[in-house]
């Protein structure tokens, strides 16, 4: 099967590290298209992948076609990849908000696949939420569902609503992670911890909480339950962020991410 990545930033860089292990792609080496040249003579001088910087050279030889520019940079791109797109190739949107309508419209093509991915991908920790076009069928949707997985795992949606509400939650959620993080670091810092130890208390809390609630059926709140003793630290802590209606604040922030990418879609 050869694959194409159109966008080798963040996450097509990301997605094209992880697709690299896949079975799927044979002796092929995965095709990358990008037109930044520094980018385009460092992913050469690399040489994991096929390198592009001409839609011609790579594009009708794809089979899959992901595409992860930005939203705002996808009206142009669609302009150069139609009149060299065929009808039987599948094309797998990483960009948020921008709906199956507008690509297929953009593009002239009908198999379509709308995912929505998220950075720690980088790691093999992503989650990818999809659903796609009536024209992919069961098996070819089974194809893109094995590539999405080479970066974590994957959850299949009916809608594309559900692709926008998982914008707001698993999408941008890593950025509100790193939020809550970078508080507790400058309060570590405040408190006059070093650097170096600020980030080992910060770090181990997160990865440790995280671990505690992967291994158990256990809810947050139960988990919250277990670290706060009547009238201690935590509850002071908690009682703090209730009474801020820092819970509310941050169902919000999601809704806000949530009606940005319905925003996004509508833009185009
Ligand atoms: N960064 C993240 O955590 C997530 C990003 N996404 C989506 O992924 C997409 C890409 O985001 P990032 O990777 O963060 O952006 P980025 O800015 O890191 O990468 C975009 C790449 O596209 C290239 N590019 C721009 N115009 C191009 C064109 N016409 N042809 C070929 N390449 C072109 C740029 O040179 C750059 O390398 C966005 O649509 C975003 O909504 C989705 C989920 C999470
Ligand atoms: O902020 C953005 O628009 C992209 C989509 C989800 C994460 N990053």
């Amino acid at each position: 099967m050869k694959i194409l990545v159109i966008g080798a930033g963040n996450m097509g860089l990301t997605y094209a590290e992880g697709m690299t292990t896949s079975a799927l792609l044979g002796k092929k080496k995965l095709k990358i298209y990008d037109t930044d040249p520094k980018k385009i003579t460092k992913l050469k001088e690399e040489g994991i992948f096929d390198v592009y910087n001409n839609l011609n050279d790579c594009l009708p030889f794809s089979d899959i076609v992901f595409i992860a520019v930005k939203p705002y940079h996808c009206d142009s791109l669609f302009s150069e990849m139609k009149p060299l797109i065929k009808q039987e190739q599948i094309f797998v949107s990483l960009m948020a908000g921008v709906t199956i309508q507008s690509i297929q419209d953009g593009l002239d093509a009908k198999k379509v696949v709308r995912a929505m991915p998220n950075l720690p991908a980088k790691v093999g920790k992503g989650v990818t939420s999809y659903t796609a076009s009536k024209e992919v069928s069961k098996v070819e949707l089974m194809s893109i569902r094995h590539f999405l997985d080479s970066t974590g795992t994957s959850i299949h949606v009916e809608t594309e609503t559900f692709i926008d509400a998982s914008t707001g939650i698993s999408g941008s959620g890593p950025a509100y992670v790193f939020y809550f993080m970078q508080s507790m670091l400058e309060a570590a810092l405040k408190m006059g911890f070093s650097d170096y130890d600020s980030k080992v208390l910060v770090s181990n809390t997160f990865e440790g909480a995280i671990e505690l609630f992967n291994q158990s059926n256990l809810s947050p709140e139960g988990w919250i339950d277990k670290v706060a003793s009547k009238g201690g630290t935590t509850q002071a802590a908690i009682d703090s962020m209730e009474d801020n209606n820092v819970k509310e604040l941050i169902k919000d922030a999601a809704y806000a991410a949530f009606d940005r990418a319905v925003e996004l879609g509508k833009e185009k």
